[in-house]
C-alpha cells in the first residue's frame, strides 16, 4: 500500500473541530508539520497554554481520525501548549545549573519544546574520530552525578555508538501510551538509532529519513522529567544538525575537538554551522589534549596542546575544559563502563565532572541572556 501523503493527513484533520466550535484545527493553525515515515504519522497540535489540560479528547480524536487512513499503522500526536510573550512561565522545577528548555525561537524559526525536557544541549564535532561520543557519555553521567536528572539521545544516524558505551542491548519497549520507553543503565536513560538497527546493517539516511528519525526520537519517547537532554550529534556539518535546531528550541552545542589543527579548522567549520542557525555555542571542549603515559603516568603535548582554548578564546567562545588520551578512558568506553562509572572518584573522571559544571553554567548564562520574546512551552 502506497504510503500516505502529509496533503491526506491534513485533509482528514479538517474534519475535526477547533476548541469553540467555529472552524476545524487545520484552518486554525494547530497542526504542526507533519512527518510520515513507513506509515508512521506524527505530528503535535497547538493549543493555549490555559486550556492544554482539557484537550486530551481533542489530541485523541485527532490520533483515532488519522489512524482510519489506508496505509497509516501508526500516528502520534502530541499536544505543545503556546506561552505568548509576557505571559507568565509555566511552573518549572529547579534543579542546581538547569535550565528551561523553552527558549524564544530564532527568527523566523518556530521551534517547540519536548514535553518535561529542561534543556538539549547537542555534543558536535567538525569530524569524526575526534572522541565526541565517548565526551557525550562521559558528561552525561558526569552532569548527572553534580545532581541533574540527564538523558542521552544518539543522533548518530550513522554510526551510533551509544548503545556499546553504556553497555546496553536488546530493543526498548513500547510503552502503553504509545511512546517508546528509554533504555537505561547506571541512571542515564539513553535512545539510540542503534536499538532499532542490527549493529551491521548499512545505514544510508538520506534527509527526509533523518528528520523523522530525529523526530522519533525527540517526541515519541517517554523521557519524563530530564534537566538535561544530551545530544550525541553525527560528525560534522549536515541534516541532522540542521534538523535539529530546526526541530526543538536548543540550549546550545558544545564542540568537541582535538588539538591538531586540522580538528580545529574542522571545529570552526561546526561552530559557524551553528551560529548561522542560531543555536548558541556553549563552549569548546579539547580532547585528548596531552597524552598521559600509562606506566609512568607524565603527561606530553604530543599534539600541540592548547590548541582549543586558543582557538576558543579568537572565536570568542567559552573555553569548557579539557581531557587528556588516557588509556583508562578508551578501555572503560570499549568495556562498556565508562569511566565515570568505573572509577568516578578518580582523577579522569574529575576532568569529566569539572566540564560538566561549566557547561551547566553556561546553559543558565545563556538562559537568562536569551532576549525576551514569544515563547513556546509544552504542558
Ligand atoms: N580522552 C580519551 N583518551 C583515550 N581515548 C579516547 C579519549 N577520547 C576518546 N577516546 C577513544 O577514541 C576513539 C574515538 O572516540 P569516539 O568514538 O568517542 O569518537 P567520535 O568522535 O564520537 O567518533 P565518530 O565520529 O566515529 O562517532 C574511541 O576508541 C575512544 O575510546
Amino acid at each position: 500500500m502506497s504510503e500516505p501523503t502529509a496533503e491526506t493527513v491534513r485533509e482528514r484533520l479538517r474534519s475535526i473541530a477547533a476548541p469553540g466550535g467555529e472552524t476545524d484545527i487545520v484552518s486554525a493553525g494547530m497542526v504542526s508539520d507533519i512527518f510520515i515515515a513507513k506509515g508512521k504519522v506524527f505530528f503535535s497540535l497547538t493549543v493555549p497554554a490555559e486550556v492544554a489540560d482539557r484537550l486530551e479528547p481533542l489530541r485523541k480524536a485527532a490520533e483515532d481520525s488519522v489512524r482510519t487512513i489506508p496505509g497509516v499503522e501508526k500516528a502520534t500526536v502530541a499536544l505543545t501548549a503556546e506561552r505568548k510573550g509576557g505571559q507568565a512561565a509555566a511552573p518549572q522545577r529547579t534543579a542546581a545549573g538547569a535550565a528551561p528548555a523553552s527558549k524564544p525561537a530564532p527568527a523566523g524559526r518556530q521551534t517547540i519544546a519536548v514535553p518535561g525536557i529542561k534543556a538539549i544541549v547537542a555534543i558536535a564535532s567538525g569530524k569524526g574520530g575526534v572522541g565526541k561520543s565517548t565526551t557525550a557519555v562521559n558528561l552525561a553521567l558526569a552532569l548527572q552525578q553534580n545532581g541533574l536528572a540527564v538523558g542521552i539521545l544518539d543522533a548518530d544516524v550513522y554510526g551510533p555508538s551509544i548503545p556499546r558505551l553504556l553497555g546496553l542491548s536488546g530493543k526498548p519497549e513500547m510503552a502503553d501510551d504509545k511512546l517508546i520507553r528509554p533504555m537505561e543503565n547506571y541512571g542515564l536513560k539513553a535512545m539510540s538509532m542503534g536499538f532499532m538497527v542490527e549493529e551491521d546493517t548499512p545505514m544510508v539516511w538520506r534527509g527526509p529519513m533523518v528528520t523523522q528519525a530525529l523526530t522519533q526520537m525527540l517526541r515519541g519517547v517517554a523521557w519524563g522529567e530530564l534537566d538535561m537532554l544530551i545530544v550525541d550529534m553525527p560528525p560534522g556539518t549536515g541534516d541532522v544538525q540542521l534538523s535539529l535546531a530546526q526541530q526543538v528550541p536548543m540550549a546550545g552545542a558544545v564542540i568537541v575537538s582535538t588539538p591538531q589543527d586540522l580538528a580545529l579548522l574542522d571545529a570552526r567549520k561546526g561552530l559557524n554551522m551553528f551560529r548561522k542557525v542560531e543555536v548558541p555555542v556553549l563552549g569548546i571542549v579539547e580532547n585528548m589534549s596531552v597524552f598521559v603515559c600509562p606506566d609512568c603516568g607524565s603527561a606530553h603535548s604530543i599534539f600541540g596542546h592548547g590548541g582549543a582554548r586558543d582557538e576558543a578564546e579568537k572565536l570568542g567562545v567559552p573555553f569548557l575544559g579539557e581531557v587528556p588520551l588516557q588509556m583508562a578512558i578508551r578501555e572503560t568506553s570499549d568495556a562498556g563502563t565508562p569511566v565515570l562509572v568505573s572509577d568516578p572518584d578518580g582523577k579522569e573522571s574529575s576532568f569529566y565532572r569539572q566540564i560538566a559544571t561549566r557547561l551547566s553554567e553556561e546553559v543558565q548564562r545563556q538562559d537568562e541572556t536569551a532576549g525576551e520574546g514569544p515563547s513556546i512551552v509544552f504542558e
